[in-house]
């Protein structure tokens, strides 16, 4: 109860060790703390935080509206919900490299066990839509050389993502990837990778970590795991998938309040509230105080 049995260091050394396994590492993206409980549950490695869902949650458009403080406290929610490690989307570190540098220490704080960090320009947008644009390599790296002189565990993942696949082609993410490296990341996000062997050549370019965005409706197909462990893949991200499939539920649901007068026809889709009740770990809670949880909850509803 209450939640995380392990410390954000230990979370860290998980990390490293998922990633260094030589198998993909299912990382879905939880849209609330409640939702990292389900993850963990449900037997996946590891949490993603994702910026696009912080700022969709908050009714923005991720565009680099969100602030490092409210990122790293909701993160820090979320993060404390599990024993898996969280990686969270850190965007382009909000701000100069002296920022990225704040950001990291606050994550760290907030018992992250990772971020990552973006070479776009910002405003910045979703890697997967057009006309987006990257900085130049010297602020690229600075940015990630910055991130990793600040960190004060050091094995708090540092993972850099660059965005210039879409830009520039995938040569230049090649020598991207590689330069991000040098500048002391320890995986590579290629954003908006068309194709398995797109993959392929950025596993063949950097001998670090390298994470595969399965985000719906973007520029990737949506692979299986099977089929990216082929191709060297360290780690999956499911960034937006709890939050769209919560958000179609819930407005199917208002849908048919409003034809039907009742909420009947979608009683069965839901949650019980036994279930809910057994997700926050409702009856632990007696330990401190017997009264606490004397009462029953019907089975199937
Ligand atoms: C991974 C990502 O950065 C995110 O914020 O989750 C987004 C996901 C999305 O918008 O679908 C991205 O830029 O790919
Ligand atoms: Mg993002």
């Amino acid at each position: 109860m209450l939640y995380s049995t392990t410390t954000p260091e230990q979370k860290r050394v998980k990390l490293r060790e998922l990633l260094g396994s030589g198998s993909v590492q299912q990382f879905p993206g939880a849209f609330n703390p409640l939702s990292a409980r389900l993850i963990e549950e449900k037997g996946f490695a590891g949490v993603y935080i994702s910026g696009a869902v912080l700022a969709n949650d908050l009714g923005l458009p991720d565009i680099g509206l969100t602030t490092l403080t409210e990122v790293a406290t909701r993160a820090g929610q979320i993060a404390r919900m599990t024993d898996l490690p969280s990686l969270v989307d850190a965007d382009t570190g909000f701000g100069e490299p002296m920022n990225v540098a704040r950001t990291i220490q606050e994550l760290e704080n907030a018992g992250l066990a990772g971020c990552h960090i973006e070479d776009q320009f910002n405003p910045k947008r979703c890697g997967h839509l057009d006309g987006k644009n990257v900085v130049d390599l010297d602020t690229a790296t600075k940015r990630i050389r910055a991130a990793a002189d600040a960190r004060r565990d050091p094995n708090f993942l540092i993972m850099a993502r660059t965005d210039i696949r879409a830009v520039d082609g995938l040569e230049a993410a090649k020598d991207r990837a590689k330069a991000l490296v040098d500048a002391g990341a320890d995986a590579i996000f290629p954003e908006a990778m068309r194709d398995l062997h797109e993959f392929q050549a950025i596993r063949d370019a950097v001998d670090v970590p390298i994470l595969a965005n399965m985000t719906e409706f973007g520029k990737s197909e949506l692979f299986t795991v099977e089929q990216l462990q082929e191709v060297g893949v360290n780690m999956v991200i499911y960034p937006v998938t709890l939050l769209r499939i919560a958000m179609g539920a819930a407005e199917r649901t208002l849908e048919t309040i409003k034809a039907a007068g009742t909420q009947e026809a979608q009683v069965e889709n839901m949650l019980t509230r036994a279930r809910l009740y057994e997700l926050v770990d409702y009856e632990a809670y007696n330990q401190f105080d017997t009264g606490v949880f004397n009462f029953q909850v019907p089975g199937i509803r």
